[in-house]
């Protein structure tokens, strides 16, 4: 099968500010101020046409700025995202804009993604109806709740049709009823081998729904490979994880962020 998505060697630096000082110079004098942290090290994986791919990891792992850099929100600091022969790439529940309306945004977004006014036009009620935020649509994004955002960016992502499809987190917030709405979208595009990227915190939909996973450890990729192999393996750690007292999990933490500020070589 054709490959979809290629990534290679991306980091992600991020500035880390210990203190309130160093943020507000940092903004003065860009780069100067506090300690250069990874949120991604060294990621590199390519995935096929019809690959659904779950990402996950704990908190802090670095799954939404691996979303976002290949949906092309956030560029990476080095190392490059191909997607081959595609057009469009949505992730859900970024890129809407606070200050606009519901509608206003759907215009916006789909105008970034060069669809013409008239096909706009045409598919706006099926966006709206899919949202099912009533009166909402038209009040700027900032009045939503973090479930109606999640709505309407679903709708528009996937009443766009797109090739590559990147689901953040999506089915977490919301209702029982919308959530299996969007499930059934979901499989309808699986079904059509359409290119999908998958954040969950719950091991149960992974396993539904991918047949890959990767599993992100603070910034790295510790595994990649088929979900029964990844999976059991992660649900280990992670059970491993959540025994540990909270000083124990911080100092774990902190392990593998000095490796993140220290072995980068970059
Ligand atoms: N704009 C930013 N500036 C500085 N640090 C950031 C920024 N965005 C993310 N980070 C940091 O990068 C790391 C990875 O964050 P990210 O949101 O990608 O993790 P995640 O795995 O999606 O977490 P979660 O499961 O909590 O959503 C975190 O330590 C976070 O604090």
């Amino acid at each position: 099968m054709t490959e979809s998505v290629i990534v290679k060697n991306v980091y992600k630096k991020y500035k880390m500010h210990t203190k309130p000082t160093e943020k507000l110079l940092d903004l003065i004098l860009p780069g100067g101020y506090g300690e250069d942290f990874y949120a991604l090290q060294d990621i590199s994986f390519t995935a096929k046409q019809g690959d659904v791919v779950g990402l996950v990891g704990v908190n802090g792992s670095g799954k939404s700025t691996l979303s976002n850099i290949i949906a092309g929100v956030i560029p990476p600091t080095t190392g490059t995202v191909e997607t081959v022969g595609q057009t469009s790439i949505i992730a859900i529940s970024s890129g809407l804009n606070n200050q606009l309306t519901g509608r206003e945004n759907i215009e916006l977004k789909c105008l970034m993604l060069g669809f013409k006014k008239k096909e706009i036009q045409a598919m706006e009620p099926e966006i709206i109806e899919f949202a099912d935020i009533g009166k909402f649509i038209d009040q700027p994004v900032k009045k939503y709740s973090s479930g109606m955002k999640s709505r309407l960016g679903f709708a528009i992502s996937v009443t766009v049709n797109p090739d590559i499809l990147i689901v953040d987190e999506a089915l977490s917030v919301g209702d029982q009823v919308f959530a299996q709405k969007s499930k059934n979208k979901m499989f309808e595009f699986k079904e059509k081998g359409k290119t999908i990227f998958f954040v969950s915190h719950s091991m149960g939909q992974i396993k539904e729904f991918c047949e890959t996973a990767i599993w992100l450890e603070y910034g790295e990729i510790k595994q990649y490979g088929p979900v029964p192999e990844v999976i059991p393996q992660y649900e280990k750690f992670l059970k491993k994880y959540k025994s540990m007292s909270n000083e124990e999990q911080k100092k774990f933490r902190e392990k593998v962020m000095q490796k993140q500020r220290g072995l980068a070589t970059i």
